[in-house]
């Protein structure tokens, strides 16, 4: 039987790309702990994408627009109703399945929306200076990031070796980086591209974004603060980004929408609309099994509207397969901060993990991090997101 009404049923209906034996990767979605063989199920003429969900990527699809993705959920949703046996040998259990890349990234783009975020590291990365700086609730912060190096869960992460310089050394060296760390972020797919010079409006963000996708943005704390002034992360983020298997359309998140925290100063027009909403999600981050952390993304003080409505705004075209990451989720209270650095205070206060007990400031090689999430679905139910997991192998050539 399949699972209809867990937080993978049928109001959720999550797209990736999978692979089943010897088959070629294909897009599928997820119903309970199966997956639905989608290119199968469009060869047997059930659905019709067009020939999209034969592709080894969920691009050809994301291209489409939010009528196909509309009309596939429904027709998703009516053949899982009926539980047909026309749909026997086109259903895998996701423990038979391998994921990959759901998207071919296109551009990476990575905000820092969480005020809390922003304070937090502000203190650890400028002591002594005002935390937020000046621009900051003017403008959606960001920086462009490296999508060659966004991976698929279960991937595993390289330790990076880099240049560190720590206030206290005379000179900066090379090594593998000791100050590994996470980024629990929530991501954004855009599926319709724009041209050049065009604007997405606040209110348009739903006609160019399919859905939302966890993020890790691993991140190498002593890289980043060495070399991060003036122009902002690079080696430090650059050397591996997680992404979850599984795309959340925006259409199973209709009932998660909340009202975003109250802006103050008020923001310029184009950051302004009519539908400018956050999302009630909630992340959970567990290290070596341990839950150290509980992110909820609601009060984030720029909403992924309007964090569209400023990439473009310039005239900056997006592509299909576009990546662009809400930063780092931090909630008012230390047992919702998504980074370790915040966790443990710039690693001064070490955190308890695993079954071992074992105290933890920074990633240590073989460390495990998996972050998931919840968000309410339609009439009381659970939409679950996940899972976002990768282990630290130890660095090469350090
Ligand atoms: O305040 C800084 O200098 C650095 C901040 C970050 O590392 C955060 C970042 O990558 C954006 C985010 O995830 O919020
Ligand atoms: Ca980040
Ligand atoms: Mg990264």
């Amino acid at each position: 039987m399949l699972d209809l009404t867990g937080p993978y049923g049928i109001h959720h209906l999550p797209y990736g790309v999978f692979a089943h034996d010897d088959e070629a990767p294909r897009v599928g979605v997820r119903i309970g702990d199966d997956v639905l063989d989608l290119a199968g199920v469009e060869a047997v003429g059930l659905i019709d994408s067009a020939g999209a969900f034969g592709a080894p990527t969920l691009n050809p699809f994301l291209a489409q627009g939010r009528a196909a993705w509309a009309a596939a959920r429904a027709r998703i949703t009516e053949l899982l109703r009926d539980q047909s046996d026309r749909l026997d040998g086109l259903l895998h259990p996701v423990a038979e399945v391998t994921l990959s890349m759901p998207f071919a990234v296109g551009d990476y783009v990575d905000f820092y929306s969480s005020e809390h975020h922003a304070t937090n590291l502000g203190k650890l990365f400028r002591p002594g200076a005002e935390p937020l700086l000046p621009n900051w609730k003017h403008l959606p912060i960001g920086y462009h990031g490296r999508s060659g190096t966004v991976v698929v869960t279960g991937a595993d992460i390289v330790r990076p070796c880099g240049q560190r310089k720590a206030p206290t050394d005379e000179a900066p060296s090379f090594g593998p980086s000791t100050r590994l760390d996470i980024e629990a972020e929530l991501g954004f797919v855009v599926g319709v591209p724009t041209g050049l010079g065009q604007r997405v409006s606040v209110d348009d963000f739903a006609e160019h974004v399919f859905g939302v996708v966890l993020v890790n943005d691993w991140s190498a704390r002593d890289i980043q603060g060495w070399e991060y002034q003036p122009l902002g992360p690079f080696l430090g983020k650059s050397f591996a980004t997680s992404v979850a298997g599984w795309v959340t359309p925006l259409d199973a998140l209709s009932a998660a929408w909340v009202e975003p925290p109250a802006q103050e100063p008020a923001v310029l027009p184009y950051l302004t609309g009519s539908v400018n909403q956050g999302l009630d999600i909630t992340m959970t981050v567990e290290w070596n099994g341990t839950v150290v952390s509980r992110p909820p993304f609601a009060p984030m003080y720029w909403t992924p509207a309007q964090q569209l409505a400023h990439l473009t705004v310039n005239g900056a075209s997006v592509r299909t397969g576009d990546l662009y990451a809400s930063g780092t989720v931090s909630g008012p209270d230390r047992d919702q901060w998504g980074s370790f650095i915040e966790l443990t205070w710039g690693g001064a206060e070490p955190v308890t993990v695993g079954e071992d007990k074992a105290e933890r400031t920074f990633l240590r090689d073989g460390d495990t991090v998996t972050i998931t999430a919840a968000a309410p679905g339609p009439d009381g139910t659970v939409i679950g997101l996940g899972e976002v997991t990768g282990t630290i192998l130890p660095a090469i050539g350090g």
